[in-house]
């Protein structure tokens, strides 16, 4: 039996992860949803994928460009087992109600409050934790990379601080940036700190900054120990460590910029890094501490979370055979 799945929100992650759900043996993608006729979702229509207005009220946007739909929301709700919200943030929660009233399971995003859901998600740290669960968040971006290189040291772990060098706008946004500024987030802890402990009980500050980029966010990361590891030690924990890839600055990786190129030399789909990138030069134990340097791509590495969390929901797979099973269709490296 297949997993029938829609996904309400054809953006920057919604798209990946409707991909994604195409990828799999076993699933189906059933349908997505858009507010307006623009070229997303005529490019849905020309890869065979049906689309659905987002709710009954854009119908005459579409009916005035000639765009035929397969219903609204609510007709995919009725054919769907489970719907993906990439919604902007704050809307899953409202959202919510409808897939209540549906009787249809939901995987929300980072941008929705831990309450939203049962079970906030990081595949690799607690995909036990989201077994049978009916509502599952796949968290931020940002709080994805900081969980899976963190709970990969977790027993070494008595305290981190992190700063986050975070992205302005992603590249296909014109509306916000970048700007030619870098802005605080005047509000300490950032939402990233106490975000990781809804997945893994570690103590963990962090603070933000946004940057003028677009390509990935960057965070430094600094790890007081509760016992001695040695640098080589954390190479060899990373190196064993789904989701995660070693960069060295030795071989030419020098910023965010040829990350990406990697990405894009992989003939990655729309250049996706789905592994959190350390660099290895920047991995350093002095004393008591551990720093190291790593970059997320925010607009892929949630995308095989997503993926591991419908398998969870409907306990289709156990931990690892899901995790891997995620990794191969998406030709993650490891
Ligand atoms: N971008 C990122 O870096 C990351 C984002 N996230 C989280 O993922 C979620 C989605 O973000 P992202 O993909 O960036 O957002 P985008 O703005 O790229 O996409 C959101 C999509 O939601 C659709 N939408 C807008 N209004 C409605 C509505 N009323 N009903 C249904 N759909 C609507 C839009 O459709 P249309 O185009 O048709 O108007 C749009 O395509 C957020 O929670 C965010 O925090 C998580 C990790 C990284
Ligand atoms: O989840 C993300 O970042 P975050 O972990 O800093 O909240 C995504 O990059 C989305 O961030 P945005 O809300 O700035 O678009």
């Amino acid at each position: 039996m297949k997993v029938k799945v829609g996904v309400n929100g054809y953006g920057t992650i919604g798209k990946r992860v409707a991909y994604a759900v195409s990828k799999q043996d076993d699933m189906k993608l059933i349908g997505v949803t858009k507010t307006k006729p623009d070229f997303e979702a005529y490019r849905a229509k020309e890869l065979g994928i049906p689309v659905y207005a987002a709710s009954e009220e854009f119908l005459p946007r579409f009916e005035k460009a000639g765009f035929e739909v397969a219903g609204t929301l609510n007709d995919l709700l009725g054919e769907v087992d489970v719907i993906v919200d990439a919604t902007p943030g704050g809307m899953g929660a409202r959202n919510k109600a409808l897939y209540e009233k549906a009787g249809v399971k939901a995987v929300f995003q980072g941008g929705e409050k831990a309450s939203t859901a049962e079970v906030s998600f990081v595949a690799q740290a607690n995909y036990e934790k989201a077994l049978e669960k009916d509502y599952v968040r796949v968290v931020s971006c940002n709080t994805t990379g900081l969980t899976r290189t963190l709970s990969a040291l977790q027993e070494y772990i008595d305290y981190v601080y992190a700063v986050m060098i975070r992205r302005a706008a992603d590249p296909n946004d014109s509306k916000r940036g970048p700007v030619n500024a870098i802005t605080p987030s005047v509000t300490v802890p950032s939402h990233h700190g106490p975000d990781v402990q809804t997945v893994i009980p570690i103590n963990i500050e962090t603070s933000a900054f946004i940057v003028p980029t677009t390509l990935m966010h960057v965070h430094s990361i600094m790890v007081e120990l509760k016992k001695p590891i040695t640098e080589k030690d954390v190479i060899d924990i990373f190196e064993n460590t789904t989701r995660v890839l070693l960069f060295e600055k030795e071989r030419g990786f020098d910023s965010t910029a040829q990350l990406i190129e990697f990405a894009r030399d992989l003939h990655r789909e729309w250049n996706n890094l789905y592994e959190i990138a350390v660099w290895k030069e920047s991995i350093s134990v002095r004393g008591n501490r551990l720093f190291y340097i790593q970059a997320v791509h925010q607009e892929s590495d949630v995308v095989p979370e997503n993926i591991d969390a419908i398998r969870a929901m409907f306990e289709m797979a156990e931990k690892w055979k899901s995790i891997k099973k995620t990794n191969r269709s998406l030709d993650i490296l490891k």
